[in-house]
């Protein structure tokens, strides 16, 4: 498998070599930040990760004081067109968020999902406590019109059922259990708020099941058969290692109550 540590040019152009599944070295990682953009404006409470073609939603922060990832000792680079490769700090109506206008897809960094999965580590290290997700994929449900909106209700997390998962290798415990629940991972309350949202201001928005695939090529047609099959709506590649990892955080704050959900089902 895929060597874990990440070697990136940093601020300055010096070397640093840091392990993603490293509480300390993402400790690391997240003083750099502080450092340059000072702690009270590196502090947020919703993350934000933009999609291919979402990074405008960056472009929207009020107040935004923007910190380039080539800056950052440890953070990987993004090469796919469209993610710009910033953290974003600022606000959206009045709340604090910090946005990332740009993602880690495994097909562009050796399949190292905890790598691509960093930046998740490194949000909640910055107070973020809600993370929103958005992603381009492939509609596959016969419901969909070129262009409708997926709310992502569950997953099929392709690459982590293969063993490319972001928390395979050594736990470090202090980000959460070893093993994680993704029981109710995209969460209820904010998934009825969207689509409320989406009712009152009359837009086309499904809930659905997205499927991550490790990429980069598209499936084929008798894959996309194979997924409409056992009930997936979406198909992309990204998302599902980033929501993973944050569902690791969350369980550290939750446990009692994601295992009791968990024998209940
Ligand atoms: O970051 P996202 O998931 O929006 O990127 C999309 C999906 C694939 O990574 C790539 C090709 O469609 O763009
Ligand atoms: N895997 C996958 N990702 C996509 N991203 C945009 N369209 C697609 C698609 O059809 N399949």
């Amino acid at each position: 498998m895929e060597n874990n540590n990440a070697q990136v040019a940093g601020a300055g152009g010096n070397a640093h070599t840091i392990d993603p599944r490293n509480y300390d070295d993402l400790l690391a990682v997240v003083a750099s930040i502080k450092e340059q953009v000072g702690s009270e404006i590196a502090h947020g409470e919703i993350g934000i990760i933009c999609g291919s073609g979402l990074g405008p939603i960056g472009d929207s922060v009020e107040n935004p004081t923007i910190l380039p990832y080539a800056k950052i000792p440890g953070f990987p680079v993004t090469h796919v067109v469209g993610h710009k490769g910033n953290l974003v700090f600022g606000t959206i109506r009045g709340k604090r968020v910090v946005c990332l206008q740009g993602r880690f897809h495994p097909y562009e960094h050796n399949m190292n999902l905890a790598l691509c999965a960093l930046p998740v580590r490194v949000l909640h290290l910055l107070g973020v406590k809600t993370l929103i997700v958005s992603n381009a994929a492939g509609g596959i449900s016969s419901k969909f019109q070129y262009g409708d909106l997926m709310i992502i209700k569950d997953h099929i997390f392709l690459p982590a059922l293969a063993g490319f998962s972001p928390l395979v290798g050594v736990n470090d415990s202090r980000f959460g259990e070893r093993f994680v629940s993704v029981h109710d991972a995209y969460d209820k309350t904010y998934r009825n708020l969207a689509t409320q949202i989406a009712q009152r201001n009359n837009m086309r928005l499904f809930e659905g099941v997205y499927v991550m695939s490790g990429g980069p090529q598209y499936e084929s047609p008798a894959e996309v058969q194979l997924f409409k099959t056992v009930g997936a709506d979406a198909l992309g590649m990204s998302t599902c290692h980033e929501v993973t990892v944050a569902r690791q955080l969350r369980n550290q704050s939750s446990r009692i109550l994601t295992h009791h959900q968990y024998r209940q089902s």
